[in-house]
């Protein structure tokens, strides 16, 4: 097939190389972030760009969806698409794919690592020993145990599950808030109407929710006050659902005890409020960051590709 005959994809920021590598031969692919003037090279290339390959950073955003006429699907890479405008692709009448479920343990994995590292002071305590205090200032101040604690989920779903059940192995107790309380669920697990209800009776406030304007500030100065001065707050979810202006308060105040954080409202920005605190544990969004998820990622990512435009179908279809 000549280039010009092969699908066109307007790929939407830089994913990764071997993703890319694996496309190639496949596609025409537009690289989106590279092109200066996209009016006119949209003019130029448009009717042949019958898709986007994205992610959730990257997006798609309205007018990037309404300028392309030819524009079938979204492809997209990772589970959350809240940047993607789902409004103005039902409305275009394009679909949308994202690889729920092969992340799932890894990103539960990581909020439990953020639990140890809040609860046993982990980050902390590698602090004290690089700095050369051990040997000066003698033992280190203890922690708490996770055992006999309770761990409220906000947003039980694919990654609230895995928590949930790792959780359990670490002897916590189990509630949960979504919109409506779920019947497939061991029934040990509590459902809370309200976030400030399952705040109130957690030791753990973890989330693990979609982001976007629906959850916007879910977590506010209220929630933090019912989570209390032995609350911790865990954040594998999106930066946007939590008020961070009314999280650095809380901290600082001792309002609540402290918190492990993935997501950042404008991340790569973490305000220096935050890297300033000894009680907070802070990662770089790697949720899903490990070779095998990020692989399990590009491969349901490239079935969706090519299912699309090979059947007409999509593997894990959002819209
Ligand atoms: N830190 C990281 O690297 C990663 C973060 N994520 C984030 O985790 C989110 C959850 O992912 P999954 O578990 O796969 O999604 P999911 O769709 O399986 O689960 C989300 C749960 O939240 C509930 N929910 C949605 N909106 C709600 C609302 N307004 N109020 C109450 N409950 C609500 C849903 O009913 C569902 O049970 C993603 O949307 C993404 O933003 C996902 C992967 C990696
Ligand atoms: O799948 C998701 O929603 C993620 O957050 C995955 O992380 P990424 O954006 O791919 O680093």
């Amino acid at each position: 097939m000549s280039q010009q005959s092969l699908p066109g994809l307007w790929m939407a920021g830089p994913l990764a190389p071997d993703l890319v590598a694996r496309i190639e031969p496949q596609y025409q692919i537009h690289r989106g972030w590279e092109i200066k003037d996209v009016p006119a090279y949209l003019r130029e290339h448009g009717a042949g760009i019958r898709g986007i390959a994205t992610s959730g950073r990257f997006g798609a955003r309205r007018d990037l969806i309404e300028s392309l006429p030819a524009l079938e699907a979204i492809i997209s890479y990772g589970v959350g698409y809240d940047p993607i405008d789902i409004d103005a692709a039902r409305e275009r009448g394009v679909v949308v794919s994202n690889t729920p479920g092969v992340l799932d343990a890894c990103v539960a994995d990581t909020a439990l690592a953020l639990l140890l590292s809040v609860s046993r002071r982990i980050c902390e305590a590698d602090r004290y020993v690089r700095g050369g205090h051990w040997p000066l200032k003698g033992n280190f101040a203890l922690g708490h145990s996770m055992k006999g604690k309770r761990c409220g989920i906000v947003g039980l779903g694919g990654i609230g599950l895995q928590i949930a059940s790792r959780a359990e192995a670490f002897g916590m107790t189990i509630s949960y808030h979504n919109r409506r309380a779920r019947n497939d669920v061991p029934a040990r697990y509590d459902y809370a109407a309200s976030v400030p209800d399952l705040a109130r009776d957690s030791d753990y406030l973890v989330l693990a929710i979609p982001g976007g304007n629906a959850t916007k500030h879910l977590v506010n100065a209220e929630v933090l006050q019912a989570l209390g001065a032995d609350g911790y707050l865990i954040n594998v979810a999106r930066g946007t659902v939590v008020d961070e202006q009314a999280l650095i308060q809380a901290l600082q105040a001792g309002t609540i005890a402290g918190a492990g954080l993935d997501v950042f409202e404008h991340e790569p920005e973490v305000p220096a409020a935050l890297r300033e605190l000894d009680q907070v544990v802070l990662l770089p969004h790697i949720g899903s960051g490990t070779h095998e998820t990020r692989q399990a990622m590009a491969d349901l990512f490239i079935e969706n590709l090519h299912a699309w435009f090979g059947e007409k179908r999509l593997v894990t279809q959002v819209v």
